[in-house]
């Protein structure tokens, strides 16, 4: 049996990183593979969850069909390296830091896919991008622009095939129900 794609999205700064670092040996445990990005941002070129690679080397790599999901956001360029088709055909779990706004066309192209929204209360939100100190204000203004455009749609479309992971709290308690819900395919409910 095919294993299945999990598409972890939330806004800049919702802890999707973080949740995903924090979860990652219990994952593996549970067969459950995470996928290293390839990203052209090289802070993160020597970190476990992407690979940094220049505009030029993306391009290249994208010309050569090295990527299953790629989009642009933010200024940057992501791919979502192609040996994840080999591994769910293998009957492996995905697991995948995505867009929200490339959601649709992993949808088109991934019919089944699993889709996880990590939330945060905005106030929380804020303070956390602040304190990362990633971005300039601005960079942090658009972000969270950015996040209405699409937090009210997803939302709103009572889409019966999300569930929605709120990470407000204590990290931990968001590994517990990311767990919960690779183990029973919804989450324990938010207590
Ligand atoms: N539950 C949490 N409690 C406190 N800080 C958190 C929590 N989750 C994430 N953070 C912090 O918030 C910031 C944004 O998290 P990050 O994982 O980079 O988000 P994303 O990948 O979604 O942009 C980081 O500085 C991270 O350490
Ligand atoms: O369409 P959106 O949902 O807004 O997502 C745009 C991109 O931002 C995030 O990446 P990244 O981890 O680089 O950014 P972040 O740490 O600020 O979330 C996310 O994983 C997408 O790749």
């Amino acid at each position: 049996m095919a294993g299945r794609l999990i598409y972890l999205i939330g806004p800049s700064g919702s802890g999707k990183d973080s949740l995903l670092d924090a979860a990652r040996t219990r994952l593996a445990e549970r067969g459950c593979r995470v996928v290293r990005r390839v990203i052209t941002r090289s802070s993160e070129a020597l970190g476990e969850a992407a690979q940094g690679v220049s505009p030029e080397q993306f391009a290249e790599m994208q010309k050569q069909g090295a990527f299953a999901l790629s989009w642009q956001a933010n200024g940057l360029s992501y791919g979502i390296p192609r040996e994840i088709d080999d591994w769910l055909a293998a009957g492996q779990d995905v697991l995948v830091n995505g867009s929200r706004g490339h959601l649709h066309e992993t949808r088109e192209r991934y019919p089944d896919v699993q889709v996880l929204l990590l939330t945060v209360d905005l106030p929380v939100l804020r303070q956390r991008l602040l304190a990362r100190g990633r971005e300039s204000l601005a960079q942090i203004d658009e972000r969270l622009a950015r996040n209405t455009q699409f937090s009210e749609n997803l939302l709103e479309d009572n889409d019966a095939a999300l569930c929605l992971i709120d990470n407000s709290g204590p990290l931990e308690n968001a590994v517990e129900r990311l767990l919960s819900y690779l183990e029973g395919g919804r989450p324990a409910p938010e207590r």
